[in-house]
């Protein structure tokens, strides 16, 4: 049995006027994966793949090596969370709670009312009368509530202000706790990854640009201010991607490949996708 918690191999899917893949992504078990890119980049679809929602073109998708995901043990065992709530909007939070206990063999009751008392949820408001903010909280403690093994979050952070995003950052981290859980988290607030993530995988008009864990991230790249003469110093294989100045020219660089003696910065997985992005224009 392999140390994944789910395997994505050669996955392609084509639409009219995008192409995404081929994608290969191993997700060991225990990780959080942080997933970025821009608009329209691919991740959605990745993670719609992922779960059966579209149909890929080809390739291979295993989760605990399976790839007949559409088992109830499976469906079980991911917790879902998309930009926006997918149930119906006449129900109340006490019809949403009856309805997942009937549909997940482990749903949890008691940490579910937890999550509903924690995030203040309105028990027998319809659900189309609760803000975005509302849904969303809503949306991940049902997620959380059932005993899934993996998470699959797609921009769950989107709309909620800095407080609620720190608790439930908190409450993924706890949800970590336990070494068999694995989450898969797209978003676009980059600081919240940068909490939370292991790996960052980085999706780019469809492609995966980088996989890597934070600390590769950090060991690899650097940013670095000079002045246009001194940039011709550095090797253009050395350079991601570069932002002009008045003063200069600032660079995202690859360690290993600049000379010794250069000041170079840590810097932010924002700043790494921004070069990357820009580097293609370099
Ligand atoms: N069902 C579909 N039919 C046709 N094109 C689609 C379909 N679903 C997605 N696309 C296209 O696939 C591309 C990738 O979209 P996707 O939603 O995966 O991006 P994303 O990275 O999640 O973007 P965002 O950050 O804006 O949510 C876009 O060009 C989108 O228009």
């Amino acid at each position: 049995m392999s140390n994944n918690a789910i395997e994505i191999q050669n996955l392609v899917k084509e639409f009219n006027d995008f192409k995404l893949g081929p994608i290969n992504i191993s997700i060991p078990k225990g990780t959080i994966v942080g997933f970025i890119g821009q608009n329209g980049a691919g991740k959605s679809t990745t993670i719609k793949l992922l779960l059966g929602l579209l149909n890929k073109d080809s390739g291979i998708i295993k989760i605990f090596d399976n790839q007949d995901y559409n088992t109830i043990q499976i469906k079980d065992s991911l917790g879902v969370v998309f930009d926006d709530l997918l149930i119906p909007d006449e129900m109340t939070l006490l019809d949403v709670e009856r309805f997942c206990s009937r549909v997940y063999s482990k749903w949890d009751k008691v940490f579910f009312n937890k999550l509903k008392d924690k995030f203040n949820l309105p028990s027998e408001k319809m659900i189309k009368n609760y803000s975005r903010g509302m849904r969303m909280k809503l949306s991940i403690a049902i997620a959380l509530s059932h005993n899934a093994e993996i998470l699959i979050l797609d921009e769950p952070t989107s709309g909620l202000d800095p407080i609620v995003r720190e608790e439930i950052l908190d409450l993924l981290l706890e949800y970590m706790q336990d070494e068999n859980h694995t989450i898969l988290i797209s978003s676009h607030i980059l600081s919240d990854l940068e909490k939370i993530a292991d790996y960052i995988a980085f999706i780019h008009e469809g492609k995966v640009l980088f996989f890597e864990t934070k600390e590769e991230l950090e060991e690899n790249y650097a940013l670095c201010n000079l002045s246009d003469k001194e940039v011709e110093n550095i090797d253009d294989e050395a350079i991601v991607g570069r932002r002009v100045h008045s003063f200069g020219q600032q660079l995202l660089v690859k360690r290993n490949l600049v000379p010794n003696g250069i000041t170079l910065q840590k810097p932010s997985i924002e700043d790494i996708m921004i070069y990357f992005v820009k580097g293609e224009n370099k």
